[in-house]
Formats: structure tokens, sequence, C-alpha cells
């Protein structure tokens, strides 16, 4: 190993990296792991060792074999403050106490690495602002789409080039639960129910079924690839909750599947650049490079205008895998730190203004049980062109239950702004000759 001339860290130029690790669930018990097995080539890597320093739990009588529990202390608070901490792995998740303990780790000279997607798509800019300040690192790549790297890609490979779209299937749990539903039949519970034993599940299964885990990386994606502030709570979001066997069944007719995606744009509105963030689900033809992405798998296509169409593919949870992405920012901490540089910081210059769902352009498949009677073919017609919102194709099928009397409409519309045809579906709602409003979801992907 080479000596260092000079140490920014002030000790000995040879000395190791301490490091200290807040949190040891999931993919905390897989980072501490990997340090351990690693060590010398995590060493040869960095150019000099990573040592732990401690591991931050919440009870240390828990049994986790494999890690030295002399490590292991109650008071994350204390060991963020350590003289002697170097980098410091936030693996807790959530808002607090992680923002406070990274805020002081950061005060304290360290470098950060954190998988937290909630906190930084919450309160991001005043973390990258307290690293700036203090000149150290905040790394993120497992916060989006766990080991697949997209964070570097955006914020460095593509940081030349004008990122047009980005999207993605940027959360496991309901990628595996929507998948199971398409391809088995599976019930909504049961999936979950597997999903959380894999390890795919946030603590709280709500913030992946309803949409938060996904906003939260929508959030990151948008803000790094627009080089603006884009925060939570500008994002649409809506879960896969609603999401019915009936909804699956005419995603099948239509040759299309269901995915719970991820919606990042930037378009030219009125004179200027407006962004879109949104995550729902949506029907996207088979055809589509999002639809065969199955399992806990996650995928992000980006689009740019001189690199075109690129697609990331890979684990997008599970703690070997989020694991995998906490480790490569925490060599790459750890060499700048060691070459005494800091890598990029935040790039949020352009500020492009975020539009309201409404304003979005987006393509309704909208299938209705009518009466089966003349003129209600036109009745449905006139209701889409009172909302300027062009049909597509159409389709009729007689219904098998005779005493119905009735017949199924299956429609899909040309692109359109989502006010208008939110309205539509209101008002075919409200015609005598619509018995029902079987299934809405947009359409995505060409
Ligand atoms: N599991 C995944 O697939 C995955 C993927 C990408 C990102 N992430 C993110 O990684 C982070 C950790 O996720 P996880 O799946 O390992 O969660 P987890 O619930 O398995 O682990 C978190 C651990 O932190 C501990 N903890 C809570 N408060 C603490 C405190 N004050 N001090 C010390 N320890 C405390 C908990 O007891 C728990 O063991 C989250 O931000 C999550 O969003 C997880
Ligand atoms: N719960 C998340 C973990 C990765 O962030 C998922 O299912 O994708
Ligand atoms: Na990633």
């Amino acid at each position: 190993m080479t000596t260092l001339q000079s140490d920014p860290t002030g000790g000995p130029a040879d000395r190791p990296l301490r490091v200290a690790l807040l949190g040891c669930g999931v993919v905390g018990s897989a980072v501490a792991r990997l340090l351990t097995e690693h060590a010398s080539d995590l060493t040869a890597r960095v150019g000099r060792p990573l040592e732990l320093a401690g591991i931050a739990v919440r009870r240390t009588n828990i049994d986790r074999p494999g890690i030295d529990p002399a490590l292991f202390t109650t008071d994350a608070d204390e060991l963020v403050a350590r003289d002697d901490v170097d980098l410091v792995v936030e693996v807790i998740g959530g808002i607090e106490p992680a923002r406070t303990l990274i805020l002081s780790a950061i005060a304290n000279g360290a470098s950060v690495v954190t998988a937290n997607k909630a906190l930084l798509a919450e309160d991001g800019p005043r973390l990258f602002e307290a690293a700036e300040t203090a000149g150290v690192d905040l790394y993120y790549e497992a916060a989006v789409a766990g080991a697949i790297p997209i964070i570097r890609p955006l914020r460095e490979s593509l940081v030349g080039d004008d990122i047009t779209t980005v999207m993605g299937i940027v959360n496991g749990t309901t990628n595996f639960i929507l998948d199971k539903m398409h391809t088995e039949g599976s019930s909504f519970d049961d999936v979950l129910a597997e999903a959380q034993a894999l390890g795919y599940a946030e603590a709280d299964p709500t913030a992946d079924v309803e949409g938060f885990d996904a906003a939260a990386k929508a959030a990151i994606l948008a803000g790094l690839a627009f080089h603006s502030r884009v925060t939570a709570a500008d994002v649409h979001r809506e879960g896969i909750t609603e999401i019915s066997s009936a909804d699956i069944a005419a995603a099948k007719l239509m040759d299309c599947t269901v995915k719970a995606l991820a919606i990042c744009t930037s378009e030219e509105v009125e004179g200027e650049r407006r962004i879109s963030v949104r995550t729902h689900p949506a029907m996207i033809p088979n055809s589509h490079p999002l639809a065969s992405v199955g399992g806990a798998y996650n995928a992000v296509v980006v689009e740019s205008t001189n690199a075109g169409r690129l697609m990331f593919y890979g684990p997008g949870a599970g703690g070997d895998p989020t694991a995998s992405a906490v480790m490569g920012d925490l060599v790459t901490i750890a060499r700048n730190r060691v070459r005494g540089a800091a890598g990029p910081g935040e790039s949020a210059y352009a500020q492009r203004p975020v539009m309201g769902m409404g304003e979005v352009v987006t393509r309704y498949f909208i299938s209705l049980e009518v009466i089966d009677q003349p003129g209600v073919l036109a009745t449905v017609a006139a209701s889409f062109a009172e909302h300027g919102v062009s049909v597509q194709t159409m389709r009729q099928e007689a219904l098998h239950r005779a005493e119905d009397g009735g017949a199924r409409l299956v429609l899909v519309t040309h692109s359109a702004p989502e006010s208008a045809l939110g309205a539509t579906v209101d008002a075919l709602a409200n015609l005598s000759e619509v018995h029902e409003v079987l299934s809405v979801m947009r359409v995505e992907g060409e």
C-alpha cells in the first residue's frame, strides 16, 4: 500500500478509516458482513483499511451472527460524534433520528452514505447544503432502485446531456405483487406477506403499496435529472391497493401489463421548461422494455437528447443488493477522503417549475358497462368530444350474462391533459346509459 504524504483527516496517513454504521437491519447487517468479509480487497481499493468503529442498534441483546458484539451501541448520537469516525453509513431509515444523526455526522466532519430516500425526498437540500459547507460527501446510490447504478449515472455520467424523461419501476415490493397477480392470479395480501418475508418491503409496507416509497424515489430522480429541487410533496402519488383482478384482466386483453411506474418528464410548456413527477399504476404495452421486468426487479429508462434511450435494470431491493450500492458509495467516499477531495454536490441551478397533475398529458384506458341499445355509442362518444378528448380505439363486447341486457365498451384515448380525461370519466359515470365505469387506467409507453 502506498503511504500518503498528507492526510486530510488529520491523523497518520496510513491509519484505518473508521466507519460508523447506523442501523443493523436488512441492509445494515449485510453491510457489516461485507465490511468484514472483504476487508483486504476493500483496503486495496481504498488505499487504507476500512474499520468498523461501532454499530448503532436499538437493542444489543439480539444475536447477530458474524458481527463482533463489542461493536454494538444503543447510543447513535455518541457514535457519530466520536472524533475518530471518518465515514458514517445511515441505514436506519425514516426521518428522525436519521436526519439529526446525519447532520451531526456532517458537522463532525464525517462523509456520509445513506439509503434513506424518505429523508432525502423530504429534506435533501438541507443535508446537501450541510455537506457542501463542511466539505464532505453525501452519497445515496442505494436510495433509488437498490443495487442498480442510477444515481451515479444521473449525477455524473449523464450530467453533460439533456435528460427529457426518466421512467421506471422503482419499487420491488409492488412489482413483485403486480407480477404475481398477473402471472399467478395471486391475491394482493398473500403476495405482500411473501415480499415482506423476502426483505423487499419497507418496515411499514404502506410506504410501498401506497406509493410513498416510489414517490420519494421519483422526487430524487427528477431533482437529479432536471437540476431542480423536487420534494416528495411535488410528486403526484397513487398506490396499487385499488388495482383489481378486473384491471389485470383488462390489461391482458389489451396485450398490456399493469406496472407501478415513477415518471419524471421535462417539457417545453408556454415557452418555459417545466417538469412533471408522478407515480401511479399504468398499463404499458407488452412490447415496452419495462413490461418484462418481473419479480422484485427494478428498471429505469432514461431518455436524453444525445444519448437516446438508456435502460438500467437489476435488483432494486433486498439486503445484499442494497448493501452492494452502499458499499460502492462507501469505497467512493473513502477514496475521496484519502485524496482529500469531495465528489459532486447538489446541482439544482435550473429550478424548473413542477406542473400540476391536471396539466400533465397522458392516455387513458376506460372500460364501461353500458345499456345495449341504439344511440348509446353516440352518447358516450359525445362525452369524449365535449371534453376535447380524442378516442384512439374502441371495442364493444356483449356481456355474457343475458339478464344484464348490457354491453361492455373498452376505449383507449389519445393523449390529452389529465384534467380533461378526469372530467370525461366523471361525465361518463353520470350518464344514465352507463351502468358502471369498470376500470380506468393510464396507458404509458409506446
Ligand atoms: N430493504 C431494502 O430492500 C432496501 C432497499 C433500498 C433502500 N433501503 C433503505 O435502507 C434503509 C434501511 O432499510 P432496512 O430494510 O435495512 O430496514 P430495517 O427495518 O430492516 O432496518 C433498520 C434498522 O434500524 C434500527 N433502528 C431504528 N432506529 C434506530 C436507532 N435510533 N438507532 C439504531 N438503530 C435503529 C431498527 O431496529 C432496524 O434494525 C431504509 O432507509 C430503507 O428505505 C432498503
Ligand atoms: N421497499 C422497497 C425497498 C427498496 O427501496 C422496495 O420494495 O423496492
Ligand atoms: Na441504486
